[in-house]
């Protein structure tokens, strides 16, 4: 399914939505790091993460080390930030609230 990259008053729009997220001008998209209480906590979620992502057929750029895990969703496809990094974003709060 094509995906096209947000224009820039969506893209605000969204961000204003991801108060856990910030806008990387330089790649062109989100990043947000989490921490949990140790890595059996940080690897259940990105098992998570996983699984939906396969799903979706979009996947995170992602960083773990021990308890912490630094995300960066962009869309390789269109060159930027899409809808479908929103709704990954999205799906990561929910599962962190
Ligand atoms: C062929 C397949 O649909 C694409 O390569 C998908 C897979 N996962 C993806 N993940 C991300 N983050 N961006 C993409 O453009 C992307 N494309």
């Amino acid at each position: 399914m094509a995906v096209s990259k947000l224009n820039d008053e969506d893209r605000a729009t969204a961000l204003n939505h991801l108060p856990k997220w910030t806008y990387d001008s330089d790649s062109g998209g989100i990043r947000r790091t989490l921490k949990f209480e140790d890595f059996a906590q940080a690897f259940g979620f990105m098992t998570r993460i996983a699984i939906l992502a396969e799903k979706a057929d979009h996947h995170p750029e992602w960083f773990n080390v021990y308890n912490r895990v630094e995300i960066h969703l962009t869309t390789h496809d269109a060159g930027g930030l899409s809808q479908r990094d929103v709704e990954m974003a999205n799906a990561i709060d929910a599962m962190t609230a």
